[in-house]
Order: C-alpha cells, then structure tokens, then sequence
C-alpha cells in the first residue's frame, strides 16, 4: 500500500531512529558519557543526504524501516530526511560549502542527485517520507544577494529547488522547504522578501500537493516559545519560532502562499536564552541543550510538529583558521572551539547539549 496521507503527516505514523546517529553516539559519547547517553540516539533525527553517496545509506535505513513495517509495527514507522546538496551550497558562509559547484556542471550533477532520489523513494513508496529541502539556500536569497557567491547562486538555486519539489511531489511524501529561522528571516523587514522569494517557488512549482510548507530553526537555536525575550535578540518582536511562523503564514497567504503549515527544529534548543552573544551567531554556539523531543502535541495548529533535524553532536563547521571551509562565525567567542569540520561528530559539543538537555536525559 502506499503510504498516502492527508492533513498532518506526521500524525498516524512512528518516527524512525537511524542508525547513523545511533552509531555516532554509541561510538563516540557512550564512552564518556555512560550508557544513559544511548537514550539520546533513540531520539528520532533527520538523515541528511549532504552528499550523492548519502543517498545510498538512506537506501539502507529505508531497508530497515521497510522491515519493521512489515514485522507489524503499529502505528507504522516514517521516515525523515534531508535533502541538502545544491551546487555553490551555503552560499553566504564557507562552513558547509558542498561538493557541487555550478561552474562544474552542478546544476546537471544535482538534478542527477534528485533524480536519483525520487527513483529511491518512489521504490519505497509503502513508506512515508517526511522531508526537508535544503537548508539555509533559499533563506540566503532573501537577504544575502549582495554578497557575490549568493547572487551567482541565485538562478541555479531557484532552478534546483523547482526540480527537486516537482521531482519529489509524490504521493507518500511531505516537503518542507527550509524557511530560516525568527532571527534571520523573522526580522520584519524581512518578512515580506521571504514570502515572496517561497510564494514564488510555489507557484512556479504548480503548488506541489506533498509541499506542506517550511522546516525553521534548522542548525539554529531558537527556543519554540517564551516568555521573555533574550538580550540578544532585540528588537526582533519574532524573537521565537512560534512568534516567526505566525508571523509569516499571514505574509505568505498575502503573497499567494495560504494554509501553510510548519516543522521546527527544536533539537539544540533546550537551554533559554542561550550563550550566544549575537542572534547571528550560529556555528557551534555554546550555552546549549537538547531540547522539546520531536512530536504533533505543539499546542499552535500551524507547526506540524517539534523535530530534531541538525543532530546534536555534529558540528557546524570547523574553528581550524587554515582549513579551506573555515568561516569566521566559528571563531567566535560564543563559539565551542576547538571544533572539527561540518557534520563531523564534536564530542565537546555533544557533551554540553546533553549536560544542559531539557527535558533532561538523566
Ligand atoms: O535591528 N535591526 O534593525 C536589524 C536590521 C537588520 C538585521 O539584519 C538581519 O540580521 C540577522 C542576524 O544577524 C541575520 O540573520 C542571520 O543571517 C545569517 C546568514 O547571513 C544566518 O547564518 C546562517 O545560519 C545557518 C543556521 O541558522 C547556518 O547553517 C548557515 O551556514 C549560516 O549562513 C544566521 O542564522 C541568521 O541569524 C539576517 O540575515 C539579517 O537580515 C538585523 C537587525
Ligand atoms: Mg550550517
């Protein structure tokens, strides 16, 4: 049967652990950390695909939730992925530059990558796939078109993610485009560019019936909601994620964009305020937790659900000042150091997520 749903995707279904993440944390935390910290690779992450080989260990993880479902899993398992390889990728940093560039033929090497994506997930098509559609890029075309590597960027992006959202619009699938965060794209003066830059990317695409609406707080830090906002994110009155997305639901509807819905990233949330010293700053920020687990019960009919989608553990970009990918936001002093390269496992950073988790792990 094909795993079809309609209203909220997450609803109806059990979110699948990958084993990944699962191997990262019994190889590198448990050994410090204890056996307790297994429980924190039982938490249900997204599995991203930063690389055309990523794909196929998704194949394997898609293997095993196929196995489980038939094994009689009740509700049964989804899966949750992202897709994150676009050519001149991260276009306003040097953190987690990719290995497609538009000058090489990226644009033809990505729709390769998409194809090859959709073809996997139309063979898995009893199994219901939760997306994320490329992080941070379509963010950095509301605001960073003055700097060069992102104006460049600009068609090919556009071109890429109307690939991949008609590519992928299939029946057992959900897409939701990365949106930024309330800090980069909640700024009033940003809202309105935002809702145009993704009401765009909607209609072009022919509003694809699996593109829900927007990830937030991907990689980023932003508590869900609170009750006072954090020194370091005034004046910005969307200074959480709850205050950004009903905020920009009402920009994107005015724009031709109605009914969106949310998933926020809450995975490295858990301590408010944080110890960043700069909403801005955003690679291996210190003062940080593992936060609300993932679930539908957000008490805001606009967010789908809490997720974790950037794992707690991996970082976000080296503090190496001679590395080729080094980017100045990971040397700063509200930046854990010393720090190894993007998605590689930081077990510093690990350690202080879990110590300051909440809802705690111990
Ligand atoms: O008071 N005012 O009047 C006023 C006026 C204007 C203001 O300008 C706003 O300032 C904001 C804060 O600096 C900027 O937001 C930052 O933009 C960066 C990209 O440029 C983002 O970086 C990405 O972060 C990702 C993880 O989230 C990484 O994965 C990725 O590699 C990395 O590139 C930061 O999160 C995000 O917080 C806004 O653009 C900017 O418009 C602000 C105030
Ligand atoms: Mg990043």
């Amino acid at each position: 049967t094909t795993a079809s749903y309609t209203g909220n995707p997450f609803s109806g279904v059990q979110l699948w652990a990958n084993d990944y993440y699962r191997s990262e944390v019994l190889e590198y935390a448990v050994p410090t950390l204890g056996p307790n910290a297994a429980k924190v690779a039982e938490v249900p992450s997204f599995q991203w695909m930063d690389t055309r080989a990523k794909v196929d260990v998704v194949r394997g993880t898609l293997e095993q939730i196929r196995a489980a479902n038939q094994a009689g899993a009740n509700p049964p398992y989804a899966g949750q992925f992202v897709v994150y390889d676009l050519p001149d990728r991260d276009c306003a940093a040097a953190a987690s530059n990719g290995e497609f560039a538009i000058d090489d033929g990226g644009v033809e090497k990505y729709k390769e990558y998409i194809d090859a994506i959709a073809d996997m997930f139309t063979e898995y098509s009893d199994i219901r796939l939760l997306l994320v559609i490329e992080p941070d890029s379509l963010a950095n075309l509301v605001t960073n078109l003055q700097v060069p590597k992102c104006a460049n960027a600009k068609d090919a992006y556009l071109e890429c993610t109307n690939y991949a959202v008609t590519k992928l619009d299939l029946p057992n699938v959900a897409q939701y485009l990365d949106g930024g965060h309330g800090g980069w794209l909640g700024w009033p003066a940003n809202l309105p560019g935002a809702a145009e830059v993704f009401s765009g990317v909607y209609k072009r695409a022919n509003k694809p019936k699996s593109l829900r609406g927007f990830a937030t707080n991907v990689s980023n830090y932003n508590g869900w909601s609170l009750s006072v906002a954090p020194e370091y994110t005034k004046p910005n009155p969307n200074y959480d994620e709850k205050r950004y997305i009903n905020a920009f639901a009402p920009a994107l509807r005015d724009s031709g964009w109605p009914d969106v819905r949310f998933i926020v990233d809450q995975g490295r949330s858990g301590k408010q305020p944080t110890g960043q010293i700069e909403q801005g700053h955003w690679c291996n920020a210190v003062g940080t937790g593992f936060g609300l687990r993932p679930s539908t019960n957000t008490g805001d009919p606009l967010a789908d659900a809490f997720v974790w989608v950037k794992p707690g553990g991996e970082s976000d970009g080296t503090s190496d000042t001679t590395a080729e990918r080094y980017d100045h936001h990971c040397g700063l002093e509200d930046s854990l150091k010393p720090a190894p390269e993007a998605g590689h496992w930081f077990q510093k950073y690990f350690e202080m997520l879990y110590e300051n988790a909440n809802p705690s792990f111990e």
